[in-house]
């Protein structure tokens, strides 16, 4: 078998992400690939998901003999399709193949009998014929100012929820937050502090959203929208809560908002059994209507409808 060799300059500073469980065994058949590049290893597939969010990797492998399924679908969630080629080791790989995960970017599904040879053979194969940074630049799914997921990848998801509620009759929540008095904070503290302190709240909110499919995103300018699944009303409401606390405990001066601190208003919505929306233009005019609502009854707080 012919082999490309694996000090040519492509690999060069490649980044290889590998999750699953940290089985003596694993290590023999990955020790390959730790001479191809800068590979970093999770045992928890969340640390993982943060990681490769801040540091896109250029391959990632996914190892994990309980729950591969589980595993690709959060992966399918967080990366954008076709961005970072994924091969699952599995040793089920016919019923894998045949489930999910092709059209998020899984490029390969193989045994965990695998030789480390081929294995390392496979890697490289991907790292030569991987797309080109420019190619891939406008699949990009994250807002840059924020690490918020974008309003592209926000239009698909929201859709996916939807379809998910009417298909599962699981609630799920939808919130919309909106910074209060940011043109008055803007004027009194410059342009720039205003985008730092838009990226340090939204960062420390990623902070308390524990569950993996809960998902912030960049829906318009000062306005960061929050998909829940699997959420009721009363939940919402605490989650809601929860990140305007936090971000008031955080304490950020605005000299010209009566709190005297940085806040926010959230409007939300739960898409349950008691209501019916058509589309989500329609729900999301509904969590507009609440964030109003917020907003008129004094800002800084919670509206529900
Ligand atoms: N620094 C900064 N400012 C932004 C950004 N996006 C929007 N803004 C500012 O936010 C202000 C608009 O926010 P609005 O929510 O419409 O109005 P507001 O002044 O916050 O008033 P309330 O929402 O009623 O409290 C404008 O001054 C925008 O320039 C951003 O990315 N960075």
């Amino acid at each position: 078998m012919k082999e490309f060799p694996s000090d040519i300059p492509l690999l060069k500073g490649c980044t290889i992400v590998i999750i699953g469980s940290n089985h003596q065994s694993f290590h023999l058949l990955e020790a390959e690939i730790y001479q191809l590049g800068r590979v970093h290893r999770f045992t928890n597939h969340l640390w993982a998901v943060n990681f490769m969010k801040k540091h896109h990797p250029d391959v990632i492998i996914v190892r994990n003999t309980s729950c591969e399924i589980t595993l690709y679908r959060l992966l399918q969630k967080h990366l954008c399709p076709l961005v970072t080629p994924t091969v699952l080791i599995t040793p089920k790989v016919e019923k894998v193949k045949g489930a999910l995960g092709w059209h998020a970017g899984l490029v390969d599904v193989v045994s965990d009998v695998v030789s480390s040879k081929i294995l390392k053979q496979k890697v490289v194969n991907l790292l030569h014929h991987k797309l080109p940074p420019e190619l891939i630049a406008p699949c990009s799914y994250l807002d840059d100012m924020t690490g918020a997921f974008n309003r592209a990848v926000f239009d698909k998801d929201i859709d996916r929820a939807i379809l998910y509620h009417r298909s599962s009759n699981k609630p799920i929540s939808v919130m919309l937050l909106n910074f209060d008095y940011f043109c008055q904070f803007n004027a009194a503290y410059g342009y720039k502090k205003g985008d730092d302190t838009i990226r340090i709240c939204i960062q420390s909110m990623q902070m308390q959203i524990r569950r993996p499919y809960d998902a912030l995103y960049r829906y318009d300018t000062n306005t960061f929208a929050l998909v829940a699944p699997n959420t009721n009303k009363a939940n919402g409401r605490v989650l809601a809560n929860k990140l305007l606390q936090s971000l008031f405990s955080s304490q950020i001066e605005h000299k010209n908002s009566p709190e005297h601190y940085v806040t926010a208003s959230i409007g939300g919505v739960t898409l349950d059994t008691a209501i019916a929306v058509s589309s989500a233009d329609e729900l999301l005019m509904s969590a507009d209507n609440a964030l109003l609502s917020a907003k008129i009854a004094g800002k800084n707080r919670v509206a529900w409808l």
